[in-house]
């Protein structure tokens, strides 16, 4: 299979100067040559060595250290951005482990929170329920011609930390670099977008610095008028987009792909990414300790978009493997802020109203208040995995968790909610009380736990492992819409590669830095269900595996010569 050789065709470009090196897309700073420099009206403009992109990453990786703050390296990585994409993305590919950390989660939860105080340069489109009705010429003003991924977010749910109004571009920009660092999608390629309706964080709405719309959210009629212009717009400017829905607030996630999911070539990363990486995660879990995931209680902290998506996936996978539908629901326990979700419980979303439990099912349950507690259906279920997907601190207690372990001797527990300020508990009191007998997994990135003597590697269970493979994949196959086969396609894959489940040892998903190669199993997995649904046209293997390598993009410098502008 050969690789890409799109990057080392010249690139010709009207752009010199100033306006060569201000734009990141292209800028290569130092590294561009004495023939280039002469060319491009660049000579007095640069210092005078030239230099190569390794020696580039040398000088902003010893920059980068010179940072203490994750915060401070955030800003800085993104200055690099801003300034050159090529050597950001190098700089980043060749530190991947050390710097996911600071451009994605935990550190981007600081960014968004500080989006307006840390604000530098523009990056995406910011696109206010203002402009609604001039769509056409906002979208326009983005230059690019090609944009084949849209991470779009309104805002309003941004990791665990709530409504962050125009704080939510950080999240589409960093999910971006992921598309880019590990599904080798070119940055010419790629368009955050910030839909800004206004916010509801009183905080935000009082702070001199902030920078979106200084009102209340628009309500909801309004607000689904603007959702739908904003999709009508970037169907007629960008008809072959991927949109990924980001970090929606409850009441509009699961709408939204609900009215656009069979039209557009859209998902949404949260309920479908976070259901493809859990259930992944978890029948390699389930592969490792030697017990189908079929015979698993289940228990979800949290019902919203994440938990009641990531629910429906382990049942569909669950009947998969061989169990009646009923079954499978009934081994399936959400549990929300009122308590354990139920039949008689009132105000239930839709897609929660599917998952309850039945109040037959629980009437030899012994509990106090009008629902039962999670302590309760710790003690009365005894489940054997632990989700948490609420985005609140501290929710697995001591007592939960020992409770968990008197029912099951290795349970599976995974507290997910990001940033890891947010998680349920964290994996060293996850370990300590279950006396180190336990798979943890967790949705942000957290150091390895020495206990009694014993290594334990944390996976990161997070959407990031999902979302560049799938937008490879659909890119390569051209695949009209994203269905949920091609989702469960790409879990599969990701548990097909567990090193735990495979070899014993090692952690529960390959590492990060392995998530590139990872991206194209995914990507070709994805495209064969494509294919095989009518959602794409037929390519054999070989040629499909070279569409994605045709698509990789890799952050190397190509040779410019000029075009009159
Ligand atoms: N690891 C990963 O890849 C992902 C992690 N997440 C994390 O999951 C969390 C939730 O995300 P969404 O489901 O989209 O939000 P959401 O707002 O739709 O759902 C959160 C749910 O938790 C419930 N909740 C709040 N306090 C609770 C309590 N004390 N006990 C029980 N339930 C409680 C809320 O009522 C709500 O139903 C966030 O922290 C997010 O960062 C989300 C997507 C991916
Ligand atoms: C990872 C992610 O998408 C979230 O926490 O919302
Ligand atoms: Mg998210």
């Amino acid at each position: 299979m050969s690789t890409s050789n799109l990057s080392k065709r010249p690139l010709y470009t009207g752009y010199a100067g100033s306006a060569l090196l201000e734009t990141p897309l292209l800028n290569k700073g130092s590294a561009f040559s004495a023939q280039e420099r002469a060319a491009f009206n660049l000579t007095g403009l640069l210092p005078p060595r030239y230099e190569t992109i390794e020696e580039q990453v040398s000088r902003c990786y010893q920059q980068y250290r010179s940072f203490e703050d994750p915060i401070n390296k955030h800003i800085y990585l993104r200055a690099i951005q801003d300034n050159n994409e090529t050597l950001f993305y190098r700089l980043v590919q060749q530190h991947l482990e050390e710097m996911l950390p600071i451009i994605y989660t935990p550190t981007v939860g600081d960014a968004c929170e500080q989006f307006s105080d840390i604000y530098r340069s523009a990056r995406g489109l910011f696109i206010s329920y203002e402009d609604r009705y001039n769509l056409d010429d906002v979208l326009r003003n983005a230059t690019k011609s090609k944009v084949k991924v849209i991470v779009v977010t309104d805002g309003e749910r941004v990791l665990g930390l709530g409504d962050q109004g125009i704080g939510g571009m950080g999240i589409s920009i960093g999910k971006l670099s992921l598309y880019t660092a590990c599904g080798g999608i070119s940055p010419a390629y790629t368009l955050p977008v910030m839909l800004d309706v206004g916010t509801n964080n009183e905080k935000l709405l009082k702070d001199p610095m902030y920078m979106g719309l200084r009102q209340p959210r628009v309500g909801q009629e309004e607000y689904n008028e603007f959702i739908d212009l904003f999709i009508q717009a970037v169907k007629r400017r960008w008809p072959e987009a991927i949109i990924q829905f980001e970090d929606f607030a409850q009441p509009n996630a699961m709408p939204i792909l609900q009215r656009y999911r069979d039209s557009v070539r859209c998902f949404n990363d949260d309920i479908q990414g976070t259901a493809a990486v859990t259930v992944g995660t978890l029948l390699a879990a389930c592969r490792s300790k030697g017990v189908p995931l079929h015979q698993q209680k289940v228990v979800f902290v949290g019902a919203g978009s994440a938990g009641c998506g990531i629910a429906e996936a382990i049942i569909s996978q669950m009947v998969a493997e061989g169990l009646a539908e009923a079954q499978a629901r009934s081994q399936v326990y959400m549990v929300d802020r009122f308590g354990l979700l139920t039949d008689t419980m009132p105000d239930l979303r839709d897609f929660q109203q599917a998952l309850v439990q039945s109040s037959a099912q629980i009437a030899s349950w012994s509990f106090s208040g009008d629902y039962p507690s999670l302590l309760d259906v710790m003690h009365c279920a005894q489940p054997t995995v632990l989700i948490g997907v609420s985005g609140q601190a501290g929710l697995f207690t001591e007592q939960i968790i020992r409770a968990m372990k008197k029912g099951c001797a290795l349970p599976i527990i995974f507290p997910l909610s990001n940033p890891s300020r947010q998680v349920e508990a964290t994996p060293e009191q996850v370990i300590e009380w279950t006396e180190g007998d336990v798979i943890v997994a967790t949705g942000s990135p957290f150091k390895p736990v020495h206990y009694q003597g014993r290594e334990f590697l944390i996976t990161q269970c997070n959407n990031s492992y999902i979302f560049p493979g799938i937008g490879l994949g659909v890119i390569a196959a051209n695949a009209r819409l994203i269905s949920d086969e091609m989702l469960r396609a790409a879990s599969e894959t990701l548990a097909a590669n567990s090193p735990l489940a495979n070899t014993g040892t090692g952690g529960l998903l390959p590492p990060f830095t392995e998530l590139a190669a990872l991206s194209k199993r995914i990507a070709f997995a994805v495209a064969k269900v494509a294919m095989q649904q009518g959602l794409a046209l037929e390519l054999d293997d070989n040629a499909l595996q070279q569409k994605i390598e045709d698509n990789f993009w890799r952050p190397e410098y190509r040779n410019y010569r000029r075009v009159s502008s």
